[in-house]
């Protein structure tokens, strides 16, 4: 197979170079309406945007919304306060810099004041500790970027449905000793938005600053659907100290990975919660085993590989990685199918 599929087909309207509105969402076939993301920065945003959490999620979009002219905050701690405050947040994407941001840096939300639009990005295993914060926050919309394998229930209620907007990033990187962010924007995956009543501010913050958008009808069938496979992925690449060409190069393993998404989609079926996107769904469960192998054979060894799924792992492999096998054993009523369990158990 010589073509790539991409997990969204969609993303080719945007390579077509439109710039259509989030008004103009593009639908698709099946399952994800699609808003394709700006092909530059527009400038003169004018949104007070809070990020809570600075790590390499929170510096990215922190650093991108600022560059599109938002008024941005971020909320740090520990020693990311003063190394944020007096260096700024520096992006390094395709090896050269893209940017360099000096937003303002808070210890608490309050100190924010009022904003528009918050963006939460910590890991799932954080999620508990925060969620004490996030009901108090003096934010008109708030949108978690956040694995949540067992869905945005807890996020929502406490959060409120009037304003909270479930979204998950489209970029991915590693943060270095000297506080850079090394990322790419994930051409598979836009960043995901779900249905909220302030889902059209999210959107339009996050196409001003050049993401590319897609909203799934069922977000909480897309966070599950991911959870499933990054989880494989991930626990993949951790029994191999994240060495991503090393796993591409043993197609042995990659065809046992490949076989436990698979399973592990069927297992979530049976549980009622459909495939999205549909891309996933032709990849691991209708394409042969043996193109879907030789497929992520070659992202593996490519730059998702390289510079999303390895560094991830190897930053998530003993906080959020734990905690995203467990929910997903939850997420499967704690039938995880056999080829899906080794990888976990292989994982430690
Ligand atoms: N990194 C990546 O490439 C990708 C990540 N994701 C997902 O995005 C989410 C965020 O991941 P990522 O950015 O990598 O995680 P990081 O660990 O890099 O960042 C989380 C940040 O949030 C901070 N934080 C957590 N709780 C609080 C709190 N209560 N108050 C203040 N700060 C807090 C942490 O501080 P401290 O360090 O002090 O704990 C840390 O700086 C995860 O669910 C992940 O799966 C998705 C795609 C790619
Ligand atoms: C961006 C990607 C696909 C891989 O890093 C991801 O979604 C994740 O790590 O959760």
């Amino acid at each position: 197979m010589s073509a790539s599929p991409h997990w969204l087909q969609e993303q080719r309207v945007e390579n077509g170079g439109d710039d259509i509105s989030a008004d103009r969402a593009v639908p698709t076939p099946d399952d994800t309406a699609v808003v394709p993301g700006t092909t530059g920065f527009v400038p003169g945003g004018d949104v007070r945007i809070l990020i809570f959490g600075a790590g390499v999620i929170g510096r990215i979009y922190a650093t991108r919304l600022l560059s599109a002219g938002h008024d941005v905050s971020i909320l740090s701690r520990g020693a990311a306060l003063d190394e944020i405050r007096t260096q700024g947040i520096r992006l390094v994407r395709g090896g050269v810099e893209d940017l360099r941001g000096f937003p303002r840096v808070v210890e608490a939300a309050a100190e924010a004041g009022r904003t528009d639009l918050v963006f939460v990005a910590v890991r799932l295993d954080q999620v508990d500790a925060a969620l004490r914060s996030l009901g108090a926050l003096d934010a008109d919309a708030v949108a978690s970027l956040i694995n949540l394998p067992l869905g945005t229930d807890r996020l929502l209620k406490t959060i409120g449905a009037d304003r909270f907007v479930p979204a998950f990033p489209g970029v991915a990187g590693r943060l270095d000793d000297q506080g850079t962010v090394h990322y790419v924007q994930v051409v598979q995956q836009p960043t995901i938005v779900g249905p909220g009543r302030a889902s059209d501010t999210v959107v339009s913050a996050l196409k001003s600053a050049g993401f590319p958008v897609a909203m799934p009808k069922d977000m909480d069938a897309w966070l599950a659907t991911h959870a499933i496979f990054i989880s494989a992925f991930e626990s993949a690449l951790a029994a191999v100290s994240g060495d991503s060409h090393a796993l591409a190069s043993d197609s042995h393993a990659v065809r046992g990975l490949v076989l436990a998404v698979r399973e592990g989609f069927t297992a979530l079926r049976s549980r009622g919660v459909s495939i999205t996107p549909a891309a996933l769904r032709i990849i691991f469960q209708t394409m042969p085993a043996q193109f879907a192998t030789h497929y992520w054979s070659r992202q593996l060894d490519g730059e998702l590989g390289r510079l999303a799924l390895a560094p991830h792992t190897i930053a998530s492999r003993h906080s959020e990685l734990p905690v995203l096998q467990r929910d997903v054993r939850s997420l499967l009523g704690g039938a995880v199918p056999p080829r899906l369990e080794r990888l976990f158990t292989d994982s430690r």
